[in-house]
């Protein structure tokens, strides 16, 4: 259904192709999962399919790729339209109406579809997607992942033969995410429809996969292949696979299902041992990580000594938004060294809490207090020593023309000694180069340097809104043994994350919101365990015992063999 005929792409200025050697076909009726670390061409390759590369992007494609036949060199996006239905990374850029019920129509408009069958396509795909209840909204008044569901619908009510998407499931809640997998293997098994989909949560997707499209590195030829054995040569890997490798489990298995079967052995090797809390975050770390340059300083950014005080206190709010009480009732202290994970579905109101600690939304009712101050109240030079928030859209924090101008303003902002927002970047995610116009960053790499630009002014508080959208595995890794040793230094740290995976490693405190008001609070074990949704791959699989990270049980493993 898609052919790839020699295919790679250079980007002007770039010392050689970003992909390259790609020869291979997507059989029709598959859903191929393209898989890789941050930056190595995944929405490159998706690019070419949908026609977006080289006509929107520049950079020159050489090869052939066609769609059902068609060329996308020569055939412009809309002229690929009734065929291929494509999903970028951000839906923003992508929406072309102002409401949910129009934007669901607007394909198939334009492919000049006849009403009767527009409306029930609208109809079908409200429901199938839970958008129902948000069909008159405005768009620019959705939640991330109401967005993302919207355009994620947009692309399903034509009816194209091939769907491209890049993380489709990246701002969704699990189990929305779910939900849209479901849909999409409903279409792959019954109407035939070819998926070519790239997503970096693999925990979610890669039991739906067929096939495995592995870049494992920049400028190498992609491999295709069975999605196990790939699995087992694959530099980013989910949880379940990395367990599986960990007790050498041979065919790895790609389901918490399979795993729970061949764990066992497992379980009995780790009988006699408790889980230690010690290697995530959960037990706070007793002094900094050493060798982190976030850990030279023992005091927090404004120059005090850690102090007990609260970092952040809320009592009683209430935050309205147009018709919608996004937030009621919410009660919440987070003191320094803190990291608390807010969690629950699309629409609960996570942003709404962050963008209100950080001053961009007032209070309908209730107070917040940040570091003493009301933050709606206080002057944006002087809430970032107190308080800093890396947004759900990192783009929304860029504004210079060069990766190396943004940091020189961040620098200057937060009075940081020069150099300190790049050193940041380049310790996140190697490899970005100075003069990069930060539109032509891939997603990861944005996000990075957002993360670079707040972390540099080191904020005692540091919200950070779905900070793992677009990171690899050991991008993230790395985002955590940072915000690790920051907790450890005495900042504060809230996320706001569907990244079951991530709160698992890393919070203190899990706080779940529904519907606006907080339905759970405490111990990250405590939350997560016993819940289908919120509970990692690894608690799943060694259920009932309190296993969460892989690390963990690798220690255990580890301190079991080294006793006599
Ligand atoms: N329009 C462009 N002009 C120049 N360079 C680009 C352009 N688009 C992407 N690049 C570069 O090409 C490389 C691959 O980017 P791409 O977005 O394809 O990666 P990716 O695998 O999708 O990454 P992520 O997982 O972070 O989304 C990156 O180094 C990026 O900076
Ligand atoms: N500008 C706005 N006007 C009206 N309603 C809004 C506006 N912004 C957000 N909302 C609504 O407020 C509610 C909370 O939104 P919020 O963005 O805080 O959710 P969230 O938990 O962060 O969701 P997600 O997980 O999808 O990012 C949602 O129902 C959303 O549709």
């Amino acid at each position: 259904m898609i052919r790839f005929e020699d295919v790679s792409v250079t980007y002007e200025g770039a010392a050689g192709p970003t992909v390259r050697g790609v020869d291979l076909a997507v059989p029709e009726g598959e859903l191929v999962l393209l898989v890789g670390p941050s930056g190595v061409g995944k929405s490159t390759l998706l690019g070419t399919v949908s026609g977006l590369v080289p006509h929107f992007t520049g950079g020159t494609l050489r090869g052939r790729v066609t769609v059902a036949g068609r060329d996308t060199r020569t055939h412009k996006p809309r002229e690929l339209a009734d065929v291929v239905g494509t999903v970028g990374q951000d839906p923003l850029a992508h929406f072309v109406t102002d409401t949910v019920e129009d934007e669901l129509a607007y394909g198939m408009e334009s492919l000049g579809l006849a009403p009767d069958v527009m409306r029930r396509r609208v109809e079908e795909t409200l429901d199938l997607l839970g958008l129902a209840g948000l069909r008159d909204r405005p768009i620019a008044t959705l939640s991330g992942g109401q967005r993302q569901r919207v355009a994620i619908g947009s692309v399903l009510t034509p009816h194209p033969r091939v769907l491209v998407l890049d993380e489709p499931t990246s701002a969704l809640d699990p189990a929305a995410a779910e939900e849209v997998l479901a849909v999409l293997q409903r279409l792959v098994h019954d109407l035939g429809t070819t998926v070519l989909m790239a997503e970096h949560r693999l925990e979610r997707v890669v039991q739906y996969a067929d096939q495995v499209l592995l870049l494992a590195a920049s400028g190498e030829p992609p491999m295709l292949g069975d999605p196990a054995d790939l699995m087992a040569r694959s530099p980013v890997y989910p949880p379940v696979v990395a367990l599986g490798r960990l007790a050498g489990w041979s065919p790895l298995p790609l389901t918490v299902r399979d795993a729970r079967r061949r764990a066992g052995a497992l379980r009995d090797r780790l009988a006699d041992v408790a889980p230690r809390q010690g290697t995530t975050a959960v037990r706070r770390p007793e002094r900094p990580e050493r060798g982190s340059r976030w850990a030279r300083r023992d005091r927090t950014a404004n120059g005090t000594p850690a102090e007990r005080a609260p970092a952040a206190s809320v009592a009683g709010l209430a935050v309205r938004r147009g018709r919608v009480e996004a937030l009621r009732r919410v009660d919440l202290t987070v003191t320094p060294g803190e990291t608390v994970a807010l969690m629950g579905r699309n629409g609960a109101g996570k942003s709404t809490l962050l963008a209100t600690l950080v001053g961009l939304l007032e209070p309908t009712s209730g107070t917040v207090r940040v570091g003493g101050a009301a933050p709606h109240r206080t002057a944006p030079r002087r809430l970032i020593r107190h308080v800093g928030l890396v947004p759900q859209e990192p783009r929304d924090l860029l504004y210079a023309d060069t990766v190396a101008a943004e940091c020189t303003a961040a620098d200057r902002d937060a009075d940081a000694a020069p150099g300190t927002c790049r050193a940041l970047v380049s310790e996140l995610l190697p490899g970005i180069a100075d003069d990069t116009h930060p539109r032509d960053l891939s997603e990861g790499q944005r996000l990075a340097l957002a993360l670079a630009i707040v972390l540099t002014a080191r904020p005692p508080l540091l919200l950070l809104d779905e900070p793992t959208r677009g990171l690899d595995y050991a991008a993230k890794a790395r985002l955590v043994a940072i915000l690790r040793s920051l907790a450890a230094e005495g900042h504060a740290i809230v996320l706001a994350t569907h990244d079951v995976e991530l709160a698992a490693e890393i919070a203190h405190r899990v706080v779940i919101l529904a519907d606006g008001e907080i339905v759970a609070d405490g111990p990250t074990a405590g939350v997560v365990v016993s819940s289908p949704s919120f509970a990692p791959q690894v608690t799943k699989i060694l259920a009932p015992r309190e296993w969460l990270t892989v690390a963990q049980v690798r220690e255990a493993l580890a301190a079991a063999e080294g006793t006599p």
